[in-house]
């Protein structure tokens, strides 16, 4: 089956998991509070305080407590909306001060630098929010790869884990789900976009990793289709 198009999990699909929680998550749990404190009132940050309020279920939570939420949230790597949406603005400071640089294995940015100059249609799927995703692309480890994504779609299209996510997505690129090709390291979201009908590749990065039924790469250099 041809491929025409490429949707791509980020962490432990094309960046490592240990820069995720060990720079990105740190950095966001360092500066929430302050960041909510000064910037509750502008409209897009008091949406996620109430969209915080709602998920919890505590609608009269002050924003202390809601503060202790999304903190504890961070520290159980929970991907809840509101609290992905919070974490992509906190981290717009870090990247764009210089504190870190996205990061990209260099594979994967060699390949989607291929398949993108191949005419095969790149996106990005991740639980990070659409914000989030731009920054780590933008500010990456090899420059400023945003140009290389033709979309990006986060939670706010649905779950990971949800079959009806998977269908939106093909639905919004307009390719055949059969002629999409969905990279990830997670077998949950994997089973989800193969039994939406996309193509499926699961990347086995790291050891003792869950492994499923799908076709493994160790690196996007290893990712194998028609095009
Ligand atoms: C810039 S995305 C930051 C990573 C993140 O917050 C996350 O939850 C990653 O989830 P993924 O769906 O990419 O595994
Ligand atoms: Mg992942």
């Amino acid at each position: 089956m041809m491929i025409r198009a490429i949707v791509t999990d980020i962490e432990g699909t094309t960046g490592a998991i240990s820069f995720v929680h060990r720079v990105l998550f740190p950095y966001a749990r360092a500066y929430l509070s302050d960041f909510l404190r000064r910037h509750q009132d502008e409209p897009e940050v008091a949406a996620q305080i109430h969209a915080t309020r709602e998920l919890a279920g505590e609608p009269d939570a002050d924003l202390e407590h809601v503060t202790t939420l999304l903190e504890g949230w961070i520290d159980a790597d929970r991907k809840a909306t509101p609290l992905k949406a919070l974490q992509g603005m906190v981290w717009e400071q870090g990247f764009k001060d210089g504190e870190f640089t996205g990061h990209v294995y260099p594979d994967a940015a060699e390949e989607m630098q291929r398949w993108h100059e191949a005419g095969i249609a790149l996106y990005v799927y991740s639980s990070g929010s659409v914000q989030a995703q731009k920054l780590l692309f933008g500010y990456s480890d090899f420059g400023d790869l945003t140009p290389l994504f033709s979309g990006f779609f986060d939670t706010t299209t649905g779950g990971k884990r949800e079959v009806e996510s998977y269908r939106r997505i093909v639905e919004a690129i307009a390719v055949p789900a059969g002629e999409v090709l969905f990279l990830s390291d997670v077998v949950a979201e994997l089973d989800a976009a193969a039994a939406a009908g996309l193509q499926t590749v699961q990347l086995v990065r790291e050891e003792g990793m869950e492994t499923g039924d799908h076709p493994m790469a160790a690196s996007f250099t290893a990712v194998r289709f028609d095009d």
